[in-house]
């Protein structure tokens, strides 16, 4: 188990790359760091892995305490038991295949007999035994990131952390590995840590999503929670394909001018998925006039973007539907969520 206590990570000046994060990552889980650009992903996942000591908070492993930011203390990256991939594989070109995957077992002094085990072990779990006597320069980018992941496997180590390691990879390569990432974490049993900014790689790998934004936690959740409950405003735009409408309320009616008892009579910005918000032809009594932007057929169903009190929408239609520059927008006669103004959903 990975339990973090008010966690973070100050750069001198500025604001905390990392903070006050805390939470518990259950023994064999699949964790997914998820959010945009410079929110703290990498920073979280250096400090797990020993390569930043946090400022503040406490890092354990189970029972025992890695990192402690108030004290200062820190175990050491190689005696954490925890082994790192990048989104660079980092192999050494001067070794073979087997020698870069035997290379971390002979500096740990693992004794001969049981590294030739282990490492055909790591390259038959990654499939790519028959490559063992190739150099890096002689395979290719989605291999050589096979070989970084059975060099990080061999050692076994109880942790797996990942950073964006598919990102270098063509979109089909990505999808195959994502698959082989999901059967290596199971066949190893190991708990996993893995930072994107690709929702559909959190979704299908977690059991377990962090979603971070300026260096906090907005929702710690299985993946199909952040869909179906949002924590925070920043959750329900960031979630979801395409993610949910975020429509403005004044004193209970929509864009304060279209009154609706299921508003509450307050104020905040509602949460209207795109399946919710129906386009019609004609001005009825809960619709807006809107302007059709983009029509992106998807599984069958149009995703359509529209302007509508310049805002941009989006709902979803069948291919039937008729679609005219000039629209109305249907507005819901339910809703679930309404954030106020700092994101947080009103009661
Ligand atoms: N060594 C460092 N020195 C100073 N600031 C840093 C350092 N490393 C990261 N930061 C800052 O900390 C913040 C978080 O960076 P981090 O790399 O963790 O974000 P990220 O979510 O991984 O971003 P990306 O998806 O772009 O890799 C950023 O504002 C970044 O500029």
């Amino acid at each position: 188990m990975i339990d973090l206590q008010n966690l973070g990570k100050s750069f001198g000046a500025g604001p905390p790359a990392v903070r006050d994060v805390t939470l518990k990552v259950p023994e064999g889980a699949f964790l997914v760091l998820l959010g945009p650009s410079g929110c703290g992903k990498s920073t979280m996942l250096r400090m797990l892995a020993g390569l930043e000591n946090p400022t503040a908070g406490r890092i354990s492993f189970g029972d025992r305490v890695v990192a402690d930011g108030d004290s200062g203390s820190s175990v050491p990256a190689d005696k954490r038991q925890a082994g790192l991939v990048f989104q660079s594989y980092a192999l050494w070109p001067h070794m073979s295949v087997s020698g870069n995957v035997d290379w971390p077992l002979k500096v740990a002094g693992v004794p001969a007999a049981e590294r030739g085990r282990r490492v055909t072990d790591a390259l038959s779990l990654t499939g790519i035994a028959e490559l063992s006597a190739r150099f890096p320069g002689e395979i290719s980018g989605g291999q050589q990131q096979r070989v970084a992941l059975a060099r990080m496997i061999a050692p076994r180590p109880r942790i797996m952390l990942f950073d964006e390691p598919l990102s270098n990879l063509d979109a089909t390569l990505r999808v195959e590995m994502r698959h082989e990432l999901s059967q290596l974490h199971r066949a190893t049993g190991a708990t996993a840590v893995y930072v994107t900014h690709d929702q559909v790689e959190a979704m299908t790998l977690a059991t377990h999503v962090a979603v971070m934004n300026r260096g906090r936690i907005e929702q710690f959740a299985p993946p199909a929670r952040l869909l179906l409950d949002p924590a925070t405003a920043f959750v329900a735009r960031f979630i979801g394909t395409p993610p949910a409408n975020l429509i403005p309320v004044r004193g209970g009616a929509w864009f304060g001018r279209l009154p609706e008892p299921a508003l509450r009579g307050v104020t905040g910005d509602a949460l209207v998925r795109a399946e919710d918000l129906r386009i019609v032809a004609d001005p009825g009594a809960r619709t807006i006039p809107a302007r059709l932007v983009e029509i992106v057929p998807m599984a069958g169903r149009l995703v359509v973007t529209l302007m509508a009190e310049a805002r941009r929408l989006v709902a979803i239609t069948d291919p039937g539907q008729p679609l005219t520059p000039e629209l109305h927008l249907v507005l819901p006669a339910q809703v679930t969520k309404i954030f106020d103004a700092e994101g947080y959903p009103i009661p």
